[in-house]
């Protein structure tokens, strides 16, 4: 599959997060009819934000039975559990405390006070194992409905940054991230095997800022020097942006 799927321009980020909560939707919903159960992997940053803000006010949202829906992260900043900065803090806040999801379905990354206390990365191995409890015979990771990645400005995706030794990761499915130029420092992320076993892939980008990193992007291969052109899904991956983040690109 291709890392550098179709783009979808929209005229501004308003209309970015309401065409893909729209588009959310109907991909959820079409899973739950085929396979019963449908997980999707969530974001933080101000798209995934704004995307799950536009989903808790979209009128379809009913089309999904949250009795079926798995929520997982693609990284999470690793602090104490409810800290404002985390992302799992930021989407309950956003959509999750406005919906009815079951508790046992949503599957926050460990906090920096949770089980494993500060060790990072025994928390990124404790997530590794849930995955794997939820995973298909063979797998590692459920077959992810959809995974969705706001792209940062140097390209990363996830907690995945531009040079980590994360980005090279071909075993694990999460690795924790220390010294990450994104504050706060210590994370933890899925890595490219776990994104690639996504059934689609959505990348989202909005803003003038991210106008080089996309451009970067879908002109590379290296998802080492350019994180966001690793990220692809076994079906499909969709690029959505606004008119200035698709500024840089020649397609557009
Ligand atoms: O934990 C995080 O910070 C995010 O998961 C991160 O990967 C984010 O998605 C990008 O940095 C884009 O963020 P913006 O959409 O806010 O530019």
């Amino acid at each position: 599959m291709s890392p550098h799927g179709p783009v979808r321009v929209h005229a501004d980020t308003a209309l970015l997060a309401k065409a893909a909560a729209t588009g959310l939707i109907q991909r959820v919903a079409d899973a739950q009819a085929e396979f019963d159960v449908a997980h999707i992997v969530l974001t933080g940053g101000r798209n995934g934000n704004a995307l799950l803000h536009e989903l808790s006010l979209t009128p379809t949202l009913g089309a999904i039975d949250f009795d079926r829906l798995h929520v997982w992260w693609g990284d999470e900043r690793f602090l104490p559990a409810g800290h404002a900065d985390r992302n799992e803090t930021q989407a309950r806040e956003a959509l999750l405390d406005t919906v009815p999801v079951l508790p046992e379905l949503v599957h926050p990354m460990p906090a920096s006070d949770g089980p494993d206390g500060d060790d990072v990365e025994a928390a990124a191995a404790r997530y590794a194992a849930e995955l794997a409890a939820a995973a298909p015979a063979g797998a590692l990771v459920p077959t992810f409905t959809l995974a969705m990645f706001g792209v940062g400005p140097d390209t990363h995706v996830a907690s995945l940054f531009p040079g980590f030794a994360a980005t090279e990761e071909t075993e694990r499915t999460v690795v924790a991230v220390r010294e990450a130029p994104k504050p706060p420092p210590t994370r933890i992320t899925l890595t490219f095997p776990a994104i690639r076993a996504a059934h689609e892939v959505w990348l989202l980008a909005a803003g003038e800022d991210k106008a080089d990193a996309v451009a970067a992007a879908r002109a590379s291969t290296d998802p080492t020097k350019t994180p966001a052109a690793g990220a692809y899904g076994t079906g499909a991956t969709l690029w959505l942006l606004d008119r200035a983040a698709a500024a840089g690109l020649q397609e557009h």
